[in-house]
């Protein structure tokens, strides 16, 4: 079994080929995800309430870690695992005083300088990305490559989640830059066979 921030899968309805979140995180965590990410920019916040608690009932069954993606009310109301936070949401700082410490606590770097900062606010992990070209994330800004990842390694021992444009082709590599870990949408919400894209993902992650 991978580690637990291994393999984090966002939900996005725009990418799931018309099938239900559930469906996709449930086939998800059958290939492997350890991380399902509630993140829906379109629903309601009495829609992601009921998609938060959905996929909290399914992750507990599944034992699968729930995150819920910029929001910390969100996240709280539905006894979510953590929540993960960009530089354009909720400060880190304030997201860890509400969370409390026995909440995981995600935030975007794009930068040695947003790293540090986001370490220093009380981050248990970094997203840093995106590394590769992303369909999932229109204003995702220009590919990273996988330099920051491996800086940011020599430095400090935070665990680091690679993602934007993360395949089975390219997984190892991130990996063997000192990523802990990846984020993907599309390689596996996308996909036809979701437990089997998601199977090849996990198996890439073991280097
Ligand atoms: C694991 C992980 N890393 C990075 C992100 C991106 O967060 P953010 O920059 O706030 O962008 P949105 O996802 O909110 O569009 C993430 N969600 N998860
Ligand atoms: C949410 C997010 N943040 C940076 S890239 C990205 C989208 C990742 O989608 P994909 O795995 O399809 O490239
Ligand atoms: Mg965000």
């Amino acid at each position: 079994m991978l580690p637990n921030l291994a393999f984090h899968v966002l939900t996005d309805r725009e990418w799931s080929r018309g099938r239900s979140m559930l469906e996709v995180a449930s086939q998800a965590i059958d290939g492997g995800a350890t991380v399902i990410q509630l993140r829906d920019k379109l629903a309601s916040t009495r829609t992601l309430i009921e998609e938060g608690r959905a996929l909290r009932q399914l992750t507990r069954q599944r034992g699968a870690l729930l995150i819920v993606n910029d929001r910390v009310d969100v996240a709280l109301a539905v006894d979510a695992d953590g929540v993960h936070v960009g530089q354009d949401d909720m400060p880190g700082d304030l997201a860890r005083r509400l969370l409390g410490h026995d909440r995981i606590l995600g935030i975007s770097a794009g930068s040695m300088d947003e790293a540090v900062a986001a370490i220093v606010a009380g981050a248990d992990y970094l997203g840093i990305g995106p590394i590769y070209a992303t369909r999932g994330k229109a204003d995702a800004g220009e590919p990273l490559g996988l330099e920051l990842i491996a800086d940011i390694r020599k430095r400090y021992t935070t665990p680091l989640v690679a993602i934007g444009g993360i395949t089975p082709e390219n997984a190892e590599d991130v990996m063997r830059a000192g990523a802990t870990g990846i984020a993907v949408i599309t390689a596996v919400v996308n996909a036809e066979d979701i437990s089997l894209a998601a199977r090849q993902l996990a198996h890439a992650l073991i280097v």
